[in-house]
């Protein structure tokens, strides 16, 4: 089973998914995670270029997709390998990621062909004026007219995509997780209304 947390910047995605492994842990499950971009020789190169101030220009939007579906290329292996050995994959963003953050979608989907497709993709959507004040403004990405663009990005994915759920992140972390969690059960046979 592969799993994805996606959304704007700030909304919550690595907090979630430490509460989703602990709790699909406690039901018995194993679960391994993993992030994109990746702390391998590729996702250090592209944090780097995330904080140049033409990160958002056409030409370095091109070469970070381009980072990027290498960065992801080489996990799919080792998503293959944990899926073959019964456990549970949460990953912190997906080529979900490429097709809402940079362009042309078409060339971003060519690019990406060889990433897995996520079994569930839990849309964390969160207001673009809150993902600003949570995020320190550490990469280029992290301003308001371009995180709204992203937001409608990837509500249009949502609603062509059967896989995706929608999560509304602008709750508060406990009911955040309760939502992520009674949208999760179901695909483990997990008691849903036992969630409080
Ligand atoms: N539901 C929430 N309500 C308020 N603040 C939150 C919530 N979820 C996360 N945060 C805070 O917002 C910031 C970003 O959270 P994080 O989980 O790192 O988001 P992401 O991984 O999507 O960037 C952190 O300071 C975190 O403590
Ligand atoms: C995986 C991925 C991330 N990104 C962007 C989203 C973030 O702005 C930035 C770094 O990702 P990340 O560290 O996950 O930021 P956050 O935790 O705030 O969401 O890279 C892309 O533009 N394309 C991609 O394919």
């Amino acid at each position: 089973m592969y799993i994805v947390l996606e959304g704007i910047d700030g909304a919550g995605k690595s907090t979630q998914i430490n509460l989703l492994k602990e709790w699909l842990e406690s039901n018995g499950l194993n679960v391994e995670t993993i992030v994109e971009p990746t702390d391998l020789e590729v996702g250090k190169l592209i944090r780097k270029l995330l904080t140049r101030s033409d990160a958002t220009t056409d030409t370095m939007q091109k070469t970070l997709g381009l980072l990027f579906a290498a960065d992801r290329l080489i996990l799919m292996d080792k998503i293959e390998k944990l899926e073959s050995e019964n456990r549970v994959v949460i990953s912190d963003r997906s080529f979900y990621s490429s097709l809402v953050y940079q362009k042309p979608q078409n060339w971003i989907k060519e690019i990406n062909k060889y990433a897995k497709i996520p079994d569930l993709v839990l849309l964390l959507d969160l207001d673009v004026k809150k993902s600003v004040e949570r995020c320190e403004g550490t990469d280029e990405f992290e301003n308001e007219e371009f995180l709204t663009g992203v937001k409608q990005n990837y509500l249009d994915l949502a609603r062509s995509n059967e896989n995706f759920k929608i999560i509304d992140a602008n709750n508060g972390p406990n009911k955040v997780s309760s939502d992520i969690k009674k949208t999760v059960a179901p695909l483990f046979d997990i008691c849903k209304d036992c969630i409080s």
